[in-house]
């Protein structure tokens, strides 16, 4: 079987295609390569440069390929970005999903994998969040993404489609092996810019807002392992293979830090005491975002394997360490 991973030169992606070689997977990448990078698709995956919103080529990959299942997780991740600039948003996020899944409709493709967010529940009604909480974004981004889960509901009624939306919570850490990271030059995640503030690449990091209803103010997320998370993916498309019911499910731990504690955790993990600045709230923020797990391990049988902060930072420090020794000896 032969998976289309798009986005497959990004953060997340990059780490799918590891998942899916070491279960032995045919893989097939699509990426346009706007924060991909093409030195993140190992050597011996096919990778097409090229828009998912392309509906011609992807029918064209689709066929030649042969292949038979789709893990989407092509799009546009900044949510402050996604304010600014929502039109972008719902262009890249949605319109090109359509396209992507009437290539998928009409390539007889019958599995079809989602990266949705945890963004799609808004300010959480109560936590941890189960996937029935109300879906309310508070974000473009988030509203971006919901269309594409409703698109994937209709499809799988209307064309037998069946897929899984799976929403992350947030993603983050590196490849155990030392294989894969966050290597996009434009980082605004937490952990990642923290990395960054401890090895001296950013004089300081800003931490935004400190008056939410949270136990010390900052907001709460709930953080997953990447390598957990592409491991989920891998057990999703084994779990549609075998002919189940189409699914959502929530990816996270169930257990939240909140900005301070994160910043706390790098501090630790690299004995950098670098400077953190007060900074007003970041629009389009959720005070907490919890993950109610439960479905997730009924469903597939997933488990975690990486559930500690500490680990994820290291993981996270360790390649943003090797990243700088590459750009080192390039320069
Ligand atoms: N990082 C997180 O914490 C997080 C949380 C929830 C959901 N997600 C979702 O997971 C997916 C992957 O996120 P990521 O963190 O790896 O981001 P990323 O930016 O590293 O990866 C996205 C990849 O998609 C490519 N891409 C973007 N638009 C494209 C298009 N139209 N056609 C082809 N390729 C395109 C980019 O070049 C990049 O390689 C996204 O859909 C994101 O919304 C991420
Ligand atoms: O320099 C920084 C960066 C982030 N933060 C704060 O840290 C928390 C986490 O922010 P990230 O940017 O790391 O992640 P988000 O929660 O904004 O979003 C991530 O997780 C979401 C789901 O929870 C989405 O899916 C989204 O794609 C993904 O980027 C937020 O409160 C943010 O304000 C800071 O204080 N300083």
């Amino acid at each position: 079987m032969t998976v289309l991973v798009t986005g497959g030169a990004g953060y997340i992606g990059s780490h799918m295609v590891l998942a899916l070689r070491d279960a032995g997977r045919d893989v097939v990448v699509v990426d346009d390569l706007s924060t991909g990078l093409r030195s993140a698709v190992p050597a011996n995956v096919p990778l097409v440069v090229g828009c998912v919103g392309d509906e011609a080529l992807m029918a064209r990959v689709i066929k030649d390929h042969g292949v038979q299942a789709i893990a989407h997780f092509a799009g546009s991740i900044v949510v402050p970005e996604s304010v600014a600039d929502p039109i972008d948003y719902y262009l890249n996020n949605t319109v090109r999903s359509r396209a992507l899944i009437a290539a998928a409709v009409a390539g007889g493709v019958k599995r079809f994998l989602f990266s949705s967010t945890a963004a799609v529940y808004g300010e959480a009604s109560s936590e941890p969040l189960s996937e029935d909480a109300p879906l309310d974004p508070v974000s473009p981004y988030g509203a971006s993404k919901l269309m594409t889960e409703r698109m994937l509901a209709d499809a799988s009624v209307a064309y037998g489609l069946s897929y899984g939306v799976l929403r992350y919570f947030n993603v983050a850490g590196a490849d155990p092996h030392g294989r894969a990271g966050q290597s996009g030059a434009r980082a605004t995640h937490l952990i990642k810019v923290a990395a960054q503030a401890a090895l001296g690449q950013r004089g300081h990091l800003e931490c935004f807002g400190e008056d939410y209803p949270t136990r010390d103010g900052t907001c709460v997320r709930d953080y997953i392992h990447v390598s957990d998370l592409a491991r989920a993916h891998v057990l999703a498309l084994d779990h549609l293979a075998d002919g189940a019911e189409s699914f959502v499910a929530n990816c996270g731990y169930g257990r939240g830090a909140s900005v301070k504690e994160v910043i706390a955790a790098v501090k630790r993990a690299s004995g950098v005491d670098f400077p953190v600045r007060k900074a007003p709230r970041r629009d389009g923020d959720p005070a907490s975002l919890v993950a109610d797990p439960s479905r997730i391990r009924a469903t597939l049988g997933w488990r975690a394997e990486h559930d500690d902060l500490d680990a994820i930072v290291a993981s996270a420090l360790a390649w943003e360490a090797s990243l700088a020794g590459v750009r080192r000896a390039a320069a």
